[in-house]
């Protein structure tokens, strides 16, 4: 199952500290994401991403307006909603089947239901063989494999992703995407997708939306005109990725533009 998300007429201001005056990051934010919706969001360093995903996982409550996941406010984490940060955050005492049987241990499945998850959420990642490892033994990819795989095993309603393969080289990144979407196609869960990559959004999402410098307005709504699977190179691709690559220059120089399609 997903649920929708719904920003609705969102503000987060932080308050002053040491002598920085308040800053408003988000401005009445609206949006809708459609239930088993793939969302990307793009925007300038310091746009405010992060604090509208923050938003929604419930780490931070916004000063005005909503945020309702499947019609209801957001009034701190839970279960429906599974976030994966840049940095992988896993135990690292715990070995990588442990780590992944922790989240369906915290909704209280029996044993036979988190052995049977664990086994099929790594095989997806492709971690089994490397089941008793410890993060520690574990190459960056593979940490984040885990950390998927632990986010997805807890059967989240809606995945929250912080740029979960920014700190990845270029191929292992490539790979990762790929596995992402087809886990994705089999689960159709909501997705919110942070990124700076504009070749990761257009190879991912269903619609990119580009925030502004200013109060994470929105510069551009952006449906991808892309069937899938989709090939890197395809005329179509690089070509949506020229519009978006355009967009997110314009998010850069200007603000108060909207475009919707
Ligand atoms: N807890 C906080 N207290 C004060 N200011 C904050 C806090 N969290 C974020 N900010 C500020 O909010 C602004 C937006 O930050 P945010 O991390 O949401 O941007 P972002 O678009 O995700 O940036 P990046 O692309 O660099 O990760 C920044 O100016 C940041 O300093």
């Amino acid at each position: 199952m997903s649920k929708s998300v719904s920003f609705q007429n969102v503000s987060k201001t932080f308050p002053p500290r040491r002598g920085a005056p308040a800053n408003t990051v988000l401005a009445g934010f609206t949006h809708e994401v459609a239930s088993g919706e793939f969302l990307c969001l793009l925007g300038p360093s310091g746009c405010g991403k992060s604090t509208a995903l923050n938003l929604v996982a419930g780490f931070a409550a916004p000063t005005e307006g909503r945020v309702l996941v499947g019609g209801e406010p957001v009034r701190g984490p839970g279960p429906d909603r599974g976030i994966v940060f840049q940095q992988y955050a896993l135990f690292p005492w715990y070995t990588v089947r442990r780590n992944v049987e922790l989240g369906l241990e915290a909704k209280g499945a029996d044993r036979a239901t988190r052995d049977s998850v664990t086994e099929r959420m790594l095989r997806a990642v492709g971690l089994w063989q490397h089941r008793d490892k410890f993060p520690k033994e574990l190459s960056g990819g593979m940490k984040q494999r885990a950390a998927i795989a632990r986010t997805l095993a807890a059967d989240p309603q809606v995945i929250l992703m912080d740029e979960p393969f920014a700190a990845l080289d270029a191929q292992t990144r490539e790979h990762l995407q790929q596995e992402l979407l087809t886990i994705w196609e089999g689960l159709r869960k909501t997705v919110i997708f942070v990124t700076h990559s504009v070749q990761e959004a257009v190879l991912l999402a269903d619609r990119i939306v580009v925030l502004g410098r200013d109060h994470g307005n929105i510069v551009a709504d952006l449906a991808s005109p892309l069937g899938r699977p989709r090939d890197r190179l395809s005329d179509a691709v690089v070509a949506f990725e020229r519009d978006v690559y355009g967009w997110l220059k314009h998010a850069e120089t200007q603000s108060g533009e909207r475009a919707a399609s």
